[in-house]
Parts: structure tokens; sequence; C-alpha cells
């Protein structure tokens, strides 16, 4: 499957290219107010564990996630359920997601933005900046070092938090040989089978500085499993399909991680 999509963004990198340039989105980049602090957000929150809340319409592993999908409206129930950072996915052969969506929400919503999408040439962290984005992911997974490193600077040099996501600790070695990361995500999933374990967390954070933020993303959908990735050292997590099989997105926020400076639901100190 990353290989199917790898391939996708390729061609999805050169139609870009055809289009427009690194110069010209650039300018548009450059116009825009400065990036949200989205590691910042994430860091500061009186939340004992932090979410980044995302915008997912339907995946890979899943198919369609939500059909009644309005991506503003989504966005506007994790910003009144005081969400730290809101993830929206670009991708859109795989994910249903759009460019669009992300440009809207960051018109009508004022928390910090994470673009989701498999990035492999600097132009797209350009278009993201362009669009709105606070923040990008960068996938190790898909990246050579040295590519990694040039996509991480380019996204340092636009003011933009990074965050880097790995399922191994064959793959952390390699994000700290070639960079210097200062938000790392953690991911469950196993993108060849699909599964999730949050044991993943535990493992791979266990070879890493205390220092560093580590978000774990997957397969979270209970506050036990907000307790386990905390008790594993995690400061934030990344939601997805829990929030989107939910009627009621605002209150299902509320419900897994707890209101904002009134702990009384979700987790505990
Ligand atoms: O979600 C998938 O099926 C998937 C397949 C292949 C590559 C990436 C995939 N997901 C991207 C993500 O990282 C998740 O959307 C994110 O961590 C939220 O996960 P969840 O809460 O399990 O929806």
């Amino acid at each position: 499957m990353l290989h199917k999509i790898v391939e996708k963004k390729k061609e999805e990198v050169q139609q870009l290219k055809g289009k427009t340039s690194i110069a010209s989105l650039l300018t548009e980049a450059k116009d825009m107010e400065k990036p949200r602090g989205f590691r910042q957000a994430l860091e500061q929150s009186t939340r004992p564990v932090s979410v980044i809340a995302e915008v997912k319409k339907a995946s890979p592993s899943k198919g369609m996630i939500r059909s009644d999908f309005d991506p503003l409206e989504i966005a506007s129930a994790y910003q009144a359920a005081q969400a730290e950072c809101i993830s929206v996915l670009t991708d859109e052969s795989f994910f249903q997601g759009h460019l669009s969506y992300l440009q809207n929400i960051h018109t009508s919503v004022q928390l910090p933005l994470l673009r989701k999408d498999f990035l492999i040439d600097e132009i797209q962290v350009v278009e993201a900046r362009s669009a709105g984005a606070d923040c990008i992911l960068l996938i190790a997974a898909i990246l050579e070092g040295e590519q990694l490193r040039a996509l991480y600077q380019a996204a340092e040099d636009l003011g933009m938090d990074v965050l880097i996501e790995v399922h191994d600790r064959h793959e952390s070695d390699m994000v700290f040989r070639y960079t210097d990361p200062k938000l790392l995500g953690i991911n469950n999933r196993n993108l060849r089978t699909f599964e999730t374990d949050l044991a993943v967390t535990r493992e791979v954070i266990a070879d890493l500085p205390s220092t560093l933020t580590v978000v774990s993303e997957s397969g979270i959908s209970s506050i036990h499993d907000i307790e386990n990735v905390k008790q594993s050292g995690a400061r934030a997590v990344l939601v997805g399909e829990h929030f989107m099989r939910q009627q009621n997105v605002e209150q299902a926020v509320i419900s897994l991680m707890g209101q904002r400076g009134n702990h009384t639901s979700g987790v505990s100190l």
C-alpha cells in the first residue's frame, strides 16, 4: 500500500510542478500570517495528554469511515471541544481528503493545523504552508535520510513545525542520524498489515530522549488507551477514526480527553 501511495505521490508532484513552481508557491507562503505554534500547543496544554484531532473521511484500512462528512463542521467541533491541534488529511486518492479542506479550515478555525499527507518533495512542503498548514508530517518509512533532512529543513525555513513519524527503532535511529527532531510521532499502525498495537509506542519510546515530545498515533479509542500511552511516556495522541465514528464529535473529544483545565473526565494527572 505504501509503495502504491508513493508512486501516486510522484505523479502528483509532477503534475503540481507542471501547474506551478516552488518560487510562486513561496511567494504565496510568505504572504501568509506566521504559523500558529503547533508543537507549543501540544506541549503547553493543561491537559495531561494533548490531542491532535483528525479530519478523516476514509482510509485504506477501513474504507469509508464517515459518509456524512463536512470538514469545516468537524474542525469547528474540534475547536469547540478545545482540541489542542487539528490534523487534516489532504490526500484525495486513498483518504478522500482535499487540499481545499485545509485552506477552508485555516480560514475559519484558529487551532494549529497539520497537513496530513505523504510528502516526498519540497514543492509539497511549500504548498502546505501556502494552504495554511502550521506543521507537516514526514513519514520515515517512505523517505531516504537525505530526503528527510532536506524536507525537514524546508519546513523549518518556513517557520513550520514538523511531526516525524516512525514505526520502529530502525526508523527512529535513522531520524536521529539525519535530523534533530522536536516532535516525534510513533505510529501504532503497521502500514504493511494495518494492524494497530499500542505496545509499539512503549517499545519505540524506550530508546528516545525523555525530553522529546512524543505523539502516539493511530488505534486510540478509549480512556484506557489514553492511560496506556501516557504511562509509556507520550505527551500527545493523534486520533482520527474514533472521533469520526461518533455522531457528536465535540462530545467525543471531551469524553476521551477531558475538559481543558477541569479533569473531571478523560485521563487524570
Ligand atoms: O489509516 C490508515 O488506514 C492508513 C493506511 C496507510 C497509511 C496511513 C494510514 N493512516 C494515517 C494515520 O496515521 C492515521 O490517520 C492517524 O494516525 C489516525 O489514526 P486512527 O485514529 O486510527 O484513525
